[in-house]
């Protein structure tokens, strides 16, 4: 898998002062394979994402995206990497001084200098891809809903038809059937772009919605990982306590230490 994987960790390490966060992460992503990390809250998630995307260093490991190293990378290199590949925040975090349709045409007009016509256009057929109509291309970003914020910034992170995108928690702060429209749609454009895919995500019914395998992190490295189909089969005690949100079981021992 490692040869032909668009993303590849081996051994990442990654430690605070004493506190070591990652302690050996493994993990593959296959051309158009959409993969979610889970675990649970201060399990490392965030800290891995932002490790493949360059804005934290591991102290050890190495991280390939689409075959380049990116530990140690120059800025040029990471830069490169970056307009390949689209992201969804947590938040959105959109420009609310920019209309949305700005927003969403970014990439193309910062990143590519492409003409703001063109870009427009191009900014309007990604909102109607996400179920927005044209009417809110010239709206403020502040004056949208929350699940409506989600939409745009799909529309913005599929807007440069990057080979991969990363989504960090896509259904936090929205509520559950909202949610599940951002999932439809995570996979909607996911799979039209024939993109691969990472994710990370505490909300199961996201992962299990929107993902082909699910790696799940557990003090610094992926104790379990398989396709969604095998998550209810699988025999390992902590993802089973996770999935099913015991209270009893092997996880609370540890969540004491957090
Ligand atoms: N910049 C930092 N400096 C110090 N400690 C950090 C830093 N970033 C993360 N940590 C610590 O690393 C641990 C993992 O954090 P991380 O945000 O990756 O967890 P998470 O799995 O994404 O959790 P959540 O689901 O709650 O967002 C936490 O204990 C956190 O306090």
């Amino acid at each position: 898998m490692s040869d032909t994987a668009k993303i590849s960790l081996r051994d990442v390490h990654k430690s605070f002062g004493p506190k070591k966060v990652l302690q050996g992460v493994n993990l593959d992503v296959g051309p158009g394979e959409f993969v979610a990390i889970i675990g649970g809250s201060g399990t490392g998630k965030s800290v891995t994402l932002k490790c493949v995307l360059g804005l934290l260093v591991p102290e050890q490991g190495s991280i390939k995206v689409n075959g380049t190293e990116m530990v140690g990378a120059s800025r040029s290199t990471r830069e490169d990497m970056l307009a390949h590949t689209g992201m969804l925040f947590q938040g959105a975090a959109l420009f609310d001084s920019l209309p949305v349709w700005e927003n969403v045409a970014f990439g193309l007009i910062e990143g590519r200098g492409m003409k703001r016509k063109q870009a427009r256009d191009i900014a309007i057929a990604r909102l109607a891809d996400v179920g927005l109509g044209s009417e809110v291309a010239n709206m403020s970003p502040a004056s949208l809903s929350g699940g409506m914020q989600k939409r745009v910034g799909l529309a913005r992170a599929i807007a440069t038809e990057p080979e991969i995108l990363f989504f960090d928690e896509p259904t936090t702060g929205i509520d559950p059937i909202m949610g599940d429209v951002i999932n439809d749609l995570i996979v909607k454009c996911t799979r039209e772009l024939g993109a691969c895919a990472m994710t990370i995500t505490h909300d199961m019914a996201s992962a299990r919605k929107i993902a082909d395998r699910v790696a799940m992190l557990y003090q610094g490295k992926i104790i379990w990982d398989g396709p969604v189909s095998e998550i209810d089969k699988a025999d390992n005690p902590y993802l089973q306590q996770f999935v099913s949100g015991d209270i009893e079981g092997p996880l609370d021992l540890d969540l004491k230490h957090l």
